[in-house]
């Protein structure tokens, strides 16, 4: 579970103070995937970057289970980061010189001599475990989304962060990475994206709509995925 209480963020830009996310308090359950969307420029990738301990915050603060995040003197943090959260972004930054399969172990063969393994595994959950010795550049943009999903869930994660994951893939792709995602989620994984889509959007478990760094509508979403598109689109359509 993750908490967040009274989250400000504030960017400094020079003498200028711009303020970013505005006094932000909500809870994300273990079971959620939790969909975030807005207008560009409102504060959906800052918020998914303080949730994630990777920005600093200006106030308030965020708890996972009962730690908290940005507690300076908790030197535990970059462990925490690493073994606790998984991200995916629009661009999924492999290392060109590494095979698909190094890629996604990588982060868990300091302290796992089956990290392959288990990296094996999720490729084949994937349904690209015939890609494991390829390199990035000899494989498909949804395919290396495919295998940055396996690589944020090596250290199996208690949230997945995914930040507009499907932006760069055509229709087919995106559906098939949602798939991944829905059904990861079914099999209880906690995931929090940022999507500018209603269709993919709509494969989440709750909808929230950021307007102006404040959450003004956060409503849960049903299994039918026709009527989520309709009540997201609803939703958004004063303001995308
Ligand atoms: N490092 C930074 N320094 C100063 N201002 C920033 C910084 N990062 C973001 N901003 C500003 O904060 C606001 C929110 O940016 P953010 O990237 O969170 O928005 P977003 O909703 O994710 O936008 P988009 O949908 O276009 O990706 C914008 O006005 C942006 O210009």
């Amino acid at each position: 579970m993750i908490k967040v209480e009274k989250l400000n963020k504030t960017y400094q830009v020079g003498d200028k103070k711009i303020p970013v996310l505005k006094d932000i308090s909500l809870t994300i359950t273990d079971n959620e995937f939790a969909v975030v969307m807005g207008e560009s420029g409102c504060g959906k990738s800052t918020f998914l970057s303080c949730i994630s301990g990777l920005s600093e915050i200006t106030s308030g603060q965020i708890l996972l289970d009962d730690l908290s995040l940005h507690d300076k003197k908790n030197k535990a943090m970059e462990e925490i980061r690493l073994k606790k959260f998984g991200f995916i972004f629009q661009d999924n930054y492999m290392i060109d010189n590494l095979t698909v399969l190094e890629n996604v172990c990588m982060s868990r063969l300091q302290y796992d001599p089956n990290a392959y393994e288990l990296g094996r595994s999720l490729l084949a959950s994937m349904h690209i475990e015939q890609l494991a010795d390829k390199y990035p550049s000899q494989v498909s943009g949804g395919e290396k989304q495919r295998a940055a999903i396996a690589r944020a869930m090596i250290n199996q994660p208690d949230i997945l962060f995914a930040d507009e994951p499907t932006a760069s893939l055509d229709h087919r792709s995106a559906s098939d990475i949602m798939e991944i995602f829905k059904h990861l989620n079914e099999q209880g994984q906690c995931i929090l994206m940022v999507t500018h889509s209603a269709q993919i959007a709509a494969y989440g478990t709750r909808i929230m709509i950021m307007e102006d760094g404040v959450f003004y509508q956060d409503e849960p979403l049903g299994k039918d995925r026709k009527a989520n598109v309709e009540k997201i689109r609803d939703m958004v359509k004063d303001i995308l």
